[in-house]
């Protein structure tokens, strides 16, 4: 019986914003499982407390982690889990920064519900455990899918396997640089507003990760870097030549 699941980093190789959703935007990105960066999630059967109970180090408070509010969603098509987590603690090493762009509370929650459809022989598909997932957080889908590179769209509900050479990616997160991605958005929103053209979406989408990187400039590849810029002015200390922004940041990363 499976009791623990590898929690993946993701880096977004472009990030382009195709328009806006009420309060969120539409993006046309390319996302990359981080192979060598990543949490690990176990159920283990010493839970004393005989209340949910979540082993980690993590910068909130239990009610606002992923992993619970996926909890909360999956007992509503599953009760007896409830019962469950009285009894088994759920341990999460931790690995991945926080506010780092790295996705890391969304793919606690994915990997959680993909554990938990394992261990619970539930069967559920992919597409419907990415809806659950889809009410978590915006890049739950992708992990929910386990693929290596996808192109994802909408607000993240819509993934796409892209088939290509697996990329060994080197992060780079800076300590004490904390990326808010609402600030980030409301920044993009306000003073960099600008929409991928449909034409424009498919050449990238279409493309390979390296070929891309090799095309773009950072500015280019990521709508959300210079709005990033202009609220952590200090990020542009870590900009070097050849390295890349993800998602809403802090993180760069390159391509070995
Ligand atoms: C930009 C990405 O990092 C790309 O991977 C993600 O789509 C961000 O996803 P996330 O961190 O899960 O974001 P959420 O926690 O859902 O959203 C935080 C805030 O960012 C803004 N937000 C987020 C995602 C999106 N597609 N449009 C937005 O405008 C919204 O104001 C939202 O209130
Ligand atoms: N399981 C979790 N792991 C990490 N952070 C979590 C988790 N659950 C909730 N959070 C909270 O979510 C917020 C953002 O964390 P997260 O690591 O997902 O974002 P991020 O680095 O901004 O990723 P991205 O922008 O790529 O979605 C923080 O307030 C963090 O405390």
């Amino acid at each position: 019986m499976q009791v623990s699941i590898k929690s993946y980093a993701k880096v977004n190789i472009f990030l382009k914003i195709a328009g806006k959703r009420e309060n969120y935007h539409e993006i046309v990105s390319r996302f990359v499982r981080v192979k060598n960066l990543y949490d690990t999630i176990s159920f283990t059967p010493d839970n004393e407390t005989n209340e949910f109970n979540l082993i980690g180090d993590f910068g909130c408070k239990t009610e606002d982690n992923s992993i619970y509010k996926a909890f909360l969603e999956l007992r509503k098509y599953c009760p007896k889990i409830d019962a469950f987590f009285r009894i088994y603690n759920i341990k999460v090493e931790k690995n991945i920064p926080e506010f780092a762009g790295l996705g890391g509370g969304s793919s606690n929650a994915a990997a959680f519900l993909v554990l938990a459809n394992k261990y619970f022989n539930l069967y559920y598909k992919k597409d419907k455990l990415a809806k659950i997932g889809a009410r978590i957080g915006a890049d739950v889908p992708f992990f929910i899918y386990e693929y290596d590179s996808a192109n994802v769209t909408g607000i993240g509900e819509i993934v796409e396997e892209f088939k290509e050479e697996p990329l060994n990616i080197e992060v780079f997160t800076p300590k004490e640089i904390k990326c808010h991605t609402g600030k980030i958005f409301t920044n993009f929103r306000n003073e960099f507003y600008k929409e991928i053209s449909a034409k424009q979406a498919k050449e990238l989408l279409d493309l390979k990760s390296t070929d891309i990187l090799n095309k773009l400039s950072i500015e280019e590849a990521n709508d959300l870097y210079l709005p990033a810029l202009k609220e952590y002015p200090n990020l542009k200390e870590y900009a070097k030549q050849g390295w890349f922004f993800s998602g809403s940041g802090s993180s760069f990363f390159k391509v070995l």
